[in-house]
């Protein structure tokens, strides 16, 4: 059976202007997005993770616009929604956000309790004390203990988990299709990471939510993607099932990420890092953008941008290696060794 796309994204193009000059921050992502499905986009700091699902909530920087490309939310055309009140009607309703820093998306003049209310008030429809009782019963749905004092206190007197679940719990009661977590849990120790993972995961099957994780940290989704995304330079190079991405990841790039784990490192040895620096998107990037920090770069990565090869029917990659023609190049032995040893060491 073909698998149902809840949002589809075509060759999209996102340009800034800044001082005059251009940076080109996405070029040419194609994405379909399946619903139900847990898609994680992985990058470097500056890939365009971020830049990209904005895209999706009209939340670009004034600065910012799509120059190219469409983005098909249930069938309709996101690029030409203009005003705010177009906006609104997807924002938080249909597609809604989870923020790494709590902070910046509670407000800390009100309580907990009447800012998950205006959600609930907005998109449930709930007035008085219904509303107040859809409000109890989402805190301890996240898991916060003791709703009906909390309910009553401010944002500060959260530790930055439980902040967390409240942001969490504002999403929710929007009653979202789509719930994009841009590095939910960077700022909280590994214990409360796992627990919001495994919270926002319940609360996907619950709802029969959409999820898309925004990280740079490929451990954090193992656990929880069925797909995987990598970006690099406001580019998908690669894409597929997390298993595939895992065992038989086959751009370069990806290599380095997946040796660039901590989990993966030897006891005593310096942890690997990537080499380099990721190109300055102010400038036309030519051939493979990775090609400069890739020590095993074809003469053709630094002349001509690689179409998606596809590995199987779920698994493609933008590099030249999978062309025919190419010589082979094989991954590193450590990656090689994942295969076979057939255990997910990332968890
Ligand atoms: N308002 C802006 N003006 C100019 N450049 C911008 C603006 N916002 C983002 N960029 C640039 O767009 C590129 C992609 O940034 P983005 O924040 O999406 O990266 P990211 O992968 O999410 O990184 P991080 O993990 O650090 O959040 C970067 O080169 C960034 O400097």
């Amino acid at each position: 059976m073909a698998e149902d796309i809840i949002l589809s994204v075509h060759d999209l193009d996102v340009k800034f202007t800044l001082r005059g000059q251009t940076l080109h921050a996405i070029r040419g992502i194609s994405l379909d997005v399946y619903r139900g499905e847990s898609l994680a986009i992985v990058g470097e700091s500056g890939s365009g993770k971020s830049v990209f699902t904005k895209t999706f909530m009209g939340l670009l920087d004034a600065n910012g616009s799509i120059t190219g490309g469409s983005i098909r939310y249930e069938g309709q055309e996101l690029t030409q929604l203009k005003s705010d009140k177009d906006w609104r009607a997807i924002r938080g309703r249909e597609i809604a956000m989870v923020m790494q820093d709590p902070m910046t998306s509670l407000n800390p003049l009100k309580t907990i309790g009447a800012q998950i209310e205006e959600a609930v008030v907005l998109h449930q429809g709930l007035k008085g004390q219904q509303a107040r009782q859809a409000v109890l019963e989402v805190l301890e749905e996240v898991g916060i203990d003791d709703p009906q004092r909390r309910y009553r206190q401010y944002p500060h007197e959260f530790s930055g988990g439980m902040r967390q679940r409240v942001v969490i719990a504002i999403a929710v009661a929007c009653r979202p299709k789509i719930l994009i977590c841009d590095e939910p849990t960077t700022a909280l120790d590994v214990t409360i990471q796992a627990q919001i993972l495994q919270l926002i995961r319940e609360l996907q099957k619950k709802y029969d939510l959409t999820t898309i994780y925004i990280t740079h940290d490929l451990g954090v989704v193992a656990n929880v993607a069925d797909r995987i995304a990598v970006m690099y330079a406001g580019d998908i190079v690669e894409i597929g099932r997390c298993e595939e991405v895992f065992y038989d990841p086959r751009h370069p790039y990806t290599w380095a990420l997946l040796s660039s784990l901590p989990q993966l490192g030897v006891k005593g040895q310096p942890l690997y890092s990537i080499a380099g620096t990721p190109p300055n998107l102010f400038q036309e990037v030519k051939g493979d953008a990775f090609a400069p920090r890739n020590p095993q770069a074809l003469k053709i990565d630094f002349v001509e941008r690689p179409p998606y090869f596809d590995v199987t029917p779920s698994h493609r990659a933008r590099t030249w290696l999978l062309d025919p023609r190419a010589p082979k190049v094989e991954p590193p032995e450590h990656i090689r060794q994942l295969r076979k040893q057939g255990v997910n060491p990332y968890v």
